[in-house]
């Protein structure tokens, strides 16, 4: 008997727009179905597998680059490896790209492998957009594909935004893309089945917009002035330290930075903390609890604009505690 393929639904957005957040809602309103996620991020030091609460054998994490460029591969390989897994029968994948990726070549290399598609199936392209941040990224390129291929708006952070900048924020997403539906969130906060079950994908309209999308070989480029960081350390952080100077960091350089993320150590603390910002919108909570018998280790990556690298990593190294050199006899 041939086996249904597996509906994916691929979700972009720009950096930090809450794309996470949205995979982990949907991971936790539909415990029912069992979810293969695959996250893509643009640092070499992954976060974001860490931030979802998937069930750690139906999740892979793609680095060190974007999944629209170099990682094209990887990204066919995670996909057949999670099929091919027999421990776990996935009900459906959820592929979640990194804020820079250009939608169009993660679907073509989906329509265009003739092995996968008789495995899966596009069941949906989501797009979430950041209600605040939007209007900062609406000229780049990479954020207009972004919404121009999704089938679903979501307008998230809806408890940040003005209700009086709400038309003009629709109106700017409609011209980009008309036919797609719209919803607004906060925290991403969408009815599962409105997120996934419905068949919106077409092709056809896809190829409306990119006419060549199926033929073409990937040329769009990266706005080379972005680029990311990374910086880790053992030593726990002091949290007085870490906050004056990412609070300092932040004012100075916030319209560049255009995400920050990290899972730090603070001090002894048995559960770790995660750190992330926008621009100039900070937030941290306590996450999970450190699993023992490891080394804990605090990682924190940095992408933007003009970004000096070691003055960066040197800021953070700073917040480290100093271990007390042992005494002399
Ligand atoms: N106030 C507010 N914050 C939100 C909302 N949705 C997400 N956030 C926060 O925005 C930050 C980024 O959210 P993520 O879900 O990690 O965003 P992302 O799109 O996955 O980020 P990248 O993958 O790094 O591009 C986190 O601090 C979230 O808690 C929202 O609706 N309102």
């Amino acid at each position: 008997m041939m086996r249904k393929r597996l509906p994916v639904t691929v979700i972009t957005g720009f950096l930090g727009a809450g794309k996470t957040t949205l995979v982990n809602h949907l991971l936790s309103e539909r415990r029912d179905c069992a979810i293969g996620v695959i996250v893509n991020e643009y640092g070499e030091v992954g976060i974001d597998g860490e931030l979802i609460v998937a069930d750690e054998n139906a999740i892979i994490e793609i680095r060190n680059g974007c999944i629209c460029c170099t990682v094209r591969t990887d990204l066919i390989h995670g996909v057949k490896a999670l099929l091919a897994r027999t421990d776990i029968a996935l009900d459906r994948l959820l592929i979640e790209t990194s804020g820079l990726a250009d939608p169009a070549p993660v679907l073509q290399t989906f329509l265009a492998d003739a092995e996968l598609l008789t495995q899966v199936e596009l069941e949906s392209v989501i797009c979430v957009a950041d209600a605040v941040n939007l209007a900062r990224h609406i000229d780049d390129d990479t954020a207009r594909e972004q919404i121009a291929f999704a089938d679903l708006l979501v307008i998230n952070k809806m408890d940040l935004l003005d209700p009086s900048a709400i038309a003009s924020l629709e109106r700017d997403l409609r011209r980009i893309n008309p036919g797609a539906r719209t919803v607004h969130s906060t925290y991403s906060r969408v009815p599962a089945d409105l997120l996934i079950g419905t068949p919106r994908f077409s092709l056809a309209s896809l190829l409306e917009i990119e006419p060549g999308l199926l033929e073409d070989e990937h040329d769009h480029e990266h706005d080379q002035s972005v680029s990311s960081c990374a910086v880790e350390t053992e030593q726990p952080l002091d949290a007085a330290l870490f906050n004056r100077w990412i609070h300092q960091l932040v004012q100075r350089q916030g319209e560049d930075l255009l995400r920050m993320k990290g899972i730090l150590q603070f001090g002894k603390e048995a559960r770790q903390f995660q750190f992330h910002s926008v621009h100039m919108l900070m937030e941290s909570r306590p996450g999970k609890r450190w699993p023992a018998d490891t080394v804990r280790k605090s990682r924190f990556v940095f992408i933007g604009r003009h970004l000096d690298a070691q003055a960066l990593q040197q800021g953070f190294l700073a917040c480290a505690q100093q271990v007390a050199a042992p005494a002399i006899a």
